[in-house]
């Protein structure tokens, strides 16, 4: 009798609790462009639902290590205290599946039109074939060049790369020589310095394109992959830029913004920074440099994405906030609003003909040479001991040699790995 009375009340308790009120937490500011998008989405979301459904944004930036945000996460994982949907990054869907933080979505999605979204979308979510993580936006980085100093510096318009033909390693070298002798600056802010995922997320490309990888397909090995002499060559290709003089791990703040580095490698959410911040910047946006061997054009994707936790008492209201967010209206106004690339082929549709010349080039880059981080459980220490491993070779009077440190950061990729999968 006692027990019977305990459920009775434990169950009501959860009704109460069951208020179709959601928290979520974000790891951006609400001042910044992407953050205002999000409050407007949000704030749609309330006004059709008034009276059903609530969210409530909790803004936690990332710092600029790219900690704040996920050390927050980690702790609420410990404490059991996760907000009812929390964003993730793209390649982290399988670390946070496997570990149960978050729940699958499929149950949910029979009125998603799920075959509207980007396959990249579906991919970057998926982990042991369900469905848990949807991307609100997609992305993709590209060289960020001054047209004036370019000019100044006798690099003519019709020389510049295309996707078609992009510039190999060695022509990237001899245009970054041309601008560091006119300007006696490094000629590239590569964002060494943010030794953080912009380092895995925007430099895997060059391994891919010269036909290495960090791990194998099912992301068992980093042993005889990512030390593999291919994967070598593009580190190498990094530590000489760096040697060279042509890029810096300690760049000016705001260098390529305030028009003193002639190139910036970023992603398309720089756009919206230059033109609501840098109006006087003339600028355009050149592909990724290609391997010499294979020239063949990689650049990377993924993106932050919107997961329900699995201890969310609020499953319907969560669910409902999840597809609301990356519908096709809501993929509009945060592409637009952050400039990043949308999510579904009607947003493709919709905004084709009102995004920049620039963004439909980084669209166009996606489509056509676009790459995702690999799934693996130990994403987080993988990508880590990536991030160790440009350090090192950026420090090169350090580490001269290239091969020992993808040796040693494989051997510690390889150990993580092995741990999570016994
Ligand atoms: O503004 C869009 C997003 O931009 C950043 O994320 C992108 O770069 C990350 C690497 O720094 C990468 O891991 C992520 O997949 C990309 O979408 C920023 O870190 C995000 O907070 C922001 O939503």
């Amino acid at each position: 009798m006692f027990s019977g009375c305990g459920n009775v009340s434990k169950k009501s308790k959860d009704r109460i609790k069951n208020t179709g009120d959601i928290k979520i937490w974000v790891q951006f500011s609400d001042e910044t462009p992407e953050g205002k998008a999000w409050q407007t989405i949000v704030d749609n979301f309330n006004k059709e639902y008034q009276g059903k459904y609530k969210v409530i944004t909790e803004y936690i930036p990332r710092s600029g290590s790219g900690g704040g945000y996920e050390d927050k996460v980690n702790a609420a994982i410990t404490t059991n205290s996760l907000p009812d949907v929390l964003t993730l990054d793209g390649p982290n869907t399988a670390a946070y599946a496997n570990a149960d933080v978050i729940e699958p979505l499929d149950e949910y999605l029979d009125d998603a039109n799920m075959d509207d979204v980007l396959d990249s979308i579906v991919q970057q979510g998926t982990y042991n074939e369900k469905f848990y993580a949807f991307g609100f936006s997609e992305s993709s980085v590209g060289i960020y060049y001054n047209k004036q100093l370019f000019k100044k510096a006798g690099i003519k318009e019709d020389e510049l790369p295309t996707l078609d033909k992009p510039w190999t390693w060695n022509e990237f070298k001899e245009v970054c020589q041309k601008l560091v002798d006119e300007y006696e600056l490094p000629a590239i802010n590569i964002q060494l310095a943010s030794k953080d995922e912009m380092l895995t997320y925007a430099y895997t490309p060059f391994i891919w394109s010269n036909g290495g990888e960090v791990v194998n397909q099912s992301g068992t090995e980093a042993l005889g992959y990512f030390n593999d002499p291919k994967s070598a060559e593009a580190l190498q290709f990094i530590q000489d830029l760096v040697k060279k003089g042509y890029t810096t791990n300690t760049p000016i703040e705001k260098g390529f913004e305030t028009g003193k580095y002639p190139m910036l490698l970023s992603g398309s959410w720089t756009i919206a920074d230059l033109n609501e911040n840098y109006k006087e910047l003339e600028y355009g946006i050149l592909p990724y440099p290609v391997s010499n061997k294979t020239k063949k054009l990689v650049s990377p994707t993924g993106s932050w994405q919107v997961a329900m936790s699995s201890k969310t008492k609020e499953k319907e209201a969560s669910a409902t906030f999840i597809k609301y967010v990356t519908n096709t209206e809501s993929s509009k106004i945060m592409s637009l609003g952050n400039s990043v690339l949308p999510i579904r082929k009607s947003t493709i549709e919709l905004i084709k003909n009102d995004v920049s010349e620039e963004m439909r080039f980084l669209m166009e880059q996606n489509q056509k040479s676009g790459h995702a981080r690999p799934v693996v459980v130990a994403y987080p220490q993988v990508s880590r001991a990536f991030q160790q491993s440009i350090q090192d070779a950026s420090y090169y009077k350090e580490n001269p040699d290239v091969q020992k440190i993808v040796d040693v950061h494989a051997e510690e990729m390889q150990q993580v790995i092995d741990r999570m999968l016994k």
